[in-house]
């Protein structure tokens, strides 16, 4: 579904050049869910950002990224309005980034759809609502302002939000950061039940190992700005071939003996 192909980013920083991937190399198989992990700043939101175009602007970027035959970054403007909510949507590390402070849940989500689908304000209230419902929202949050939810609330939103135009790939950037460890499972099964129930393609980032092994079928361990391992939760928990997954796959081991100790 999507095929990353000599995929290098740099940033230009005052102090020279940062390689942030490098030459990667990557597919992403439809219906699949893919979890990204690995160390901080391994380059797991430039890849995630990098499918959406949302780079900024020092980045330079080579490479292709090709969604369905698609080459995405040969898409002019327009066509990449209707790339990002029809055909692959993203759902954003901390939902408040995702909102307009000043404007209604249902205002926002209604806009997505009557921009991107056409339809009336009316109809698309009512499909807000649906899409509300769909992750666990009661109707009464369409004429709630984004600082009136919780964090898990918001995220809830946020999925909403993105599944309005139901493209066929959602792609989740880190979506628990800040989220008490319950909510985080809540939001993950909730991506992961979304997902699979509507035959869509999942990606996310997480630095939670122990939950990207538990919800998806695929992980990508990311070192450095490479793509250094990808195997099934099984593969990657007992036969690790990176030594930077074995660290991995240990520091999670060591936890839960510590955890079984006190
Ligand atoms: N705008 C930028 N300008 C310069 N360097 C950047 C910029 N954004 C990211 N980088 C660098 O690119 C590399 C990859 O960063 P990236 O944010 O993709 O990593 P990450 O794996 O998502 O990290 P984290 O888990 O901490 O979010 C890092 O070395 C980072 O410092």
């Amino acid at each position: 579904m999507i095929q990353l192909r000599s995929l290098s980013v740099s940033y230009r920083t005052p102090r020279g050049t940062v390689a942030a991937l490098k030459n990667i190399n990557f597919h992403i198989p439809y219906g699949s869910a893919t979890a990204i992990v690995g160390e901080s700043g391994s380059g797991k939101s430039t890849l995630l950002h990098s499918i959406m175009r949302l780079l900024p602007p020092e980045a330079m970027l080579s490479g292709q990224i090709i969604f369905q035959e698609t080459d995405v970054t040969s898409l002019d403007d327009k066509a990449l309005q209707s790339f990002r909510w029809r055909k692959c949507s993203m759902v954003l590390q901390g939902a408040m980034s995702s909102f307009n402070p000043v404007l209604t849940i249902g205002r926002q989500i209604s806009e997505v759809l009557v921009h991107h689908l056409g339809f009336l304000w009316k109809e698309a209230f009512e499909k807000s609502e649906e899409l509300l419902k769909m992750v666990g929202l009661p109707k009464s949050f369409l004429d709630r302002f984004p600082h009136e939810l919780s964090g898990g609330q918001k995220q809830r939103a946020a999925i909403a939000m993105a599944l309005a135009c139901k493209p066929p790939c959602l792609l989740a950037d880190e979506p628990t950061t800040a989220l008490d460890v319950i909510t985080q499972a809540e939001i993950i099964l909730l991506l992961k039940e979304i997902t699979q129930k509507n035959q869509m393609t999942l990606c996310m980032v997480t630095h939670d190992l122990p939950l990207a092994l538990s919800v998806c079928d695929r992980l990508a361990v990311m070192h450095k700005g490479e793509i250094v391992e990808v195997q099934t939760p099984s593969g990657i928990l007992n036969n690790p071939t990176h030594p930077h997954t074995r660290k991995l796959v240990e520091s999670i081991r060591s936890i839960e003996e510590r955890g079984s100790r006190t």
